[in-house]
């Protein structure tokens, strides 16, 4: 019997201008996986992102979440519906300390409400000392911890990205979508980053991850999803990805050589 996709993508279609970025594509993410969403650059996969995520609006097509439709739901709603995404390029709060930048993600905080501040007090600061407990769990998993009072602005760059893993952590999604999480970090980080993401699926968290690296996705990710000129060309396990000369002729003149070896 096949269980309801976790995601599921129908017939996506995006337009700019012109340019039609996203074209019929279609593809689910099961329960528990870590998926993978590669292809050549300029291919629609960021686009797609920004389609599931409430980032862009389809000009044709639905979105599913956990059999749920969630097309054109603005981003926040979609977010605490469980589904939380990083960014290409880290979005932290450069002048916030690595603690503050936690306790920030909406968790649908008491705090935030004018009347909560003046009339549950209490409720307020109990709720606060809950989030920062998290806060710091996070910041342990990720190893961070020892950073938490540092200005963001002043981590590196793979740091950056731990930190855009935990901001997403916080929300206890369950499904990640995870935009490039290899670029820019050292080897090292990336052995990490790959080692939490892992840990993470373990436990039970879903992944949907975008990444040139394909040393990472090999490693990581099964099924992977092939975008080629905003649809899908082909989806498969990472040894059949990489057998496929449909593949192989997309990343032509590109990066072929991302597939040798
Ligand atoms: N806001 C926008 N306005 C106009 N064109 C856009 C916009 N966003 C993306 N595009 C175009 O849509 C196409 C798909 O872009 P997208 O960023 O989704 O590809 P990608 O597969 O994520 O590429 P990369 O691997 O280089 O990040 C590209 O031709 C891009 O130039």
């Amino acid at each position: 019997m096949s269980r309801e996709p976790l995601l599921r993508v129908e017939g996506l279609v995006k337009d700019f201008g012109g340019l039609r970025a996203v074209n019929g594509c279609t593809f689910a993410v099961a329960e528990g996986s870590i998926t993978g969403l590669i292809g050549p650059n300029g291919a629609g996969k960021t686009t797609v992102f920004n389609l599931i995520t409430g980032f862009l609006r389809p000009d044709a097509g639905r979105v599913l979440f956990q059999g749920e439709e969630i097309t054109g739901l603005p981003p926040y709603r979609i977010f605490r519906k469980g589904l939380a995404r990083t960014f290409q390029i880290p979005r932290e709060h450069r002048l916030l300390t690595v603690l503050e930048n936690l306790m920030l993600v909406p968790l649908g905080q008491l705090g935030e409400g004018f009347w909560n501040v003046w009339f549950r007090p209490q409720a307020v600061r109990a709720q606060e000392e809950a989030i920062r407990q998290r806060a710091l769990e996070v910041l342990e998993f990720v190893e961070l911890l020892h950073l938490k009072d540092e200005y963001a602005g002043n981590l590196s760059g793979g740091q950056r990205k731990l930190l855009e893993l935990a901001r997403v952590l916080m929300a206890e999604p369950r499904l990640v979508l995870l935009d490039e999480p290899g670029a820019g970090v050292n080897p090292t980080l990336m052995k990490k980053l790959a080692e939490k993401i892992l840990e993470l699926n373990r436990k039970g968290l879903t992944f949907l991850i975008i990444e040139h690296d394909m040393d990472l996705v090999m490693r990581l990710c099964d099924p992977i999803v092939v975008l080629s000129e905003g649809s899908v060309l082909k989806e498969g396990s990472p040894e059949a990805v990489r057998r496929d000369p449909k593949v192989l002729e997309a990343y032509l003149g590109g990066q072929y050589g991302a597939f040798e070896g």
